[in-house]
């Protein structure tokens, strides 16, 4: 949800001049300069979870591919071009309020990444709970505070008038009619084009839910919904994970082909590396560990298809996604190229936001699978495998560069009395929280997996022992302070952690020893505490 003003703001004059360059020379190449910048800016705010700003450039985006004819034909009415000239400057005059309004303090909430985030830093993110009922969602408003987002509590009827943007609105429409909340949510979505809008307890009906989404909702949940989903769906939208840039290996033996389609993939960020010989993708593949590969059909001595069954020969490429580029309209050789390992295909000449909507969707899917394959579903941290491959890329680089490295080994205290007590599903409850607290309040260069049921594994590149002890102990402090509310009562819970450090000559697997001796340490000395080892 990072935002940066500036950024939106160069965005969308790219996309102001595009859409002048096209207006003083009316070509259908100048128009898909335009769409192209139009769809990268639309994907800019979904991807900063700009939801009313993006719905604007969404609906404009809509109405500007469907006016997409071939480049003989291309031509546009002065009225749909008066049109479009009006949607574009509404656009443009939200962005600048929004921008103005908010940009500079959305930028001073966000954390610092190279600062030591502590439990006392300021709110990062912001949430209203609108009910009529706030006793009710008072144990919520305690929950995110512990991570550092701060709930605020209205009455409907006493909503601020003139109010900062807040990341998330959630609106508790029990007893309110289906219209009702339509209505309401058209309103909040006018005043805050940032804000993730969600609807709770809504009626659970296809129509309902339909209208809602259309009237600007992002999220409806049911009457049913458990109170640790929503906190899991709050903290989930205030996260700040970055993703990456996507990545797309062209292979293509025309210079200018393949110039032209890097070109368009930089336009929507995408990053790309070009090989010319079929014969360098696998050297392609792994120095550049694309997220994709665009393959021409036909090469000199080589077909696409020949290349990509080479690429399948090898089990890391396996689900590497491969879309073919091909001028051949031919079906029965497309089918043969699917059935041998491609995942697509695309006539040349290509449509330019065709071709990026394409990859894109193809890389997301890639994304999602090797997500699952390398995380773990509770807590969406690195499982137990991936911690321990990054954590010996660590201690690599730490070699290689004469660097510091720490490693924490953490294991939650008597959680099986947890689990006896309250149950297996509050148990994981405290996992999940613990999962949460490591990942806001670690740096972003900091890594970490979970490694057995309750343990988890922390890497922290540039870090000695004793950084890494007192980053710890701010973290154990602040876990020890969440309040488990459980039927009446309430519990809470601690951890212990041993720490170790990377000296030459050390590999992995003596570093997670040393630090598994200085948690054994920490559980013997009382538990909730941390020991170093130096
Ligand atoms: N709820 C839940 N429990 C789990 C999960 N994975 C492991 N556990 C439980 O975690 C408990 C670990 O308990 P122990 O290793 O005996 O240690 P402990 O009770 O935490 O005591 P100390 O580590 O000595 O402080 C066991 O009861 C496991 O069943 C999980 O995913 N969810």
């Amino acid at each position: 949800m990072a935002f940066s003003p500036v950024e939106a703001k160069k965005k969308c004059t790219e996309l102001l001049c595009k859409w002048e360059a096209y207006l003083k020379l009316p070509s259908f190449e100048s128009f898909v300069e335009f769409a192209v910048s139009l769809s990268s800016f639309s994907e800019f705010l979904q991807g900063k979870s700009l939801s009313g700003l993006h719905r604007l450039s969404h609906g404009l985006e809509q109405q500007v591919l469907a006016l997409f004819d071939a480049a003989d034909k291309h031509r546009i009415s002065q009225a749909t071009l008066d049109g479009l000239q009006s949607r574009i400057e509404a656009l443009s005059e939200r962005v600048s309020q929004f921008v103005e309004s908010n940009g500079q303090s959305m930028e001073q909430r966000r954390v610092h990444p190279e600062t030591d985030a502590a439990s006392d830093q300021a709110p990062t993110h912001r949430v209203w709970l609108v009910c009529n009922t706030a006793k009710q969602w008072q144990g919520l408003a305690t929950k995110l505070k512990y991570f550092n987002i701060q709930a605020e509590i209205y009455p409907w009827k006493g909503l601020p008038e003139k109010a900062e943007e807040p990341s998330i609105v959630m609106l508790d429409t029990q007893g309110m009619s289906p219209q009702k909340v339509c209505e309401h949510i058209k309103i909040m979505r006018a005043s805050f084009v940032a804000s993730k809008l969600i609807a709770h307890r809504f009626q659970d009906d296809f129509n309902h839910v339909k209208e809602a989404l259309r009237a600007g909702c992002d999220y409806c949940f049911a009457e049913t919904t458990p109170q640790s989903v929503i906190l899991a769906k709050i903290i989930e939208l205030c996260s700040t994970e970055e993703e990456s840039p996507y990545r797309v290996l062209v292979v293509e033996d025309s210079l200018t082909a393949s110039k032209s389609i890097q070109r368009t993939l930089q336009q929507s960020g995408i990053e790309s590396l070009a090989v010319m010989n079929p014969s360098e993708v696998l050297t392609g593949l792994r120095s550049f560990q694309p997220d994709m590969v665009l393959m021409d059909m036909y090469m000199p001595d080589c077909t696409g298809v020949e290349a990509t069954r080479v690429i399948r020969q090898h089990a890391e490429f396996l689900s590497t996604p491969v879309v073919y580029l091909s001028g051949d309209g031919d079906m029965a050789l497309q089918v043969d190229a699917l059935r041998l390992g491609g995942d697509h295909f695309l006539t040349k000449p290509f449509n330019p936001v065709f071709l990026n909507a394409v990859v894109k969707s193809k890389i997301e899917r890639y994304r999602t699978l090797r997500r699952s394959m390398l995380r773990d579903g509770l807590t969406g941290l690195f499982n137990h495998r991936t911690a321990k491959e990054r954590l010996a890329t660590a201690v690599n680089v730490a070699g290689n560069t004469h660097g510091r490295l720490a490693v924490a080994m953490i294991d939650i205290d008597h959680f099986k009395t947890v689990n006896d007590k309250y149950g297996h599903p509050m148990g994981d409850e405290v996992i999940r929280s613990l999962a949460w607290l490591l990942k806001q309040r670690l740096r972003k260069g900091d890594l970490v997996g979970r490694y057995g049921g309750e343990e988890f594994l922390v890497i922290l590149p540039g870090s000695d022992a004793e950084q890494a002890f007192d980053v710890l102990d701010r973290i154990r402090r602040d876990f020890s302070l969440i309040r488990y509310t459980f039927e009446d009562t309430w519990f809470d819970t601690t951890f212990s952690a041993g720490v170790s450090q990377f000296f030459p000559s050390t590999n992995a697997e003596a570093m997670i020893k040393d630090a598994d001796e200085a948690l054994y340490d920490a559980k013997n000395s009382g538990r909730n505490c941390v020991v170093a080892r130096g």
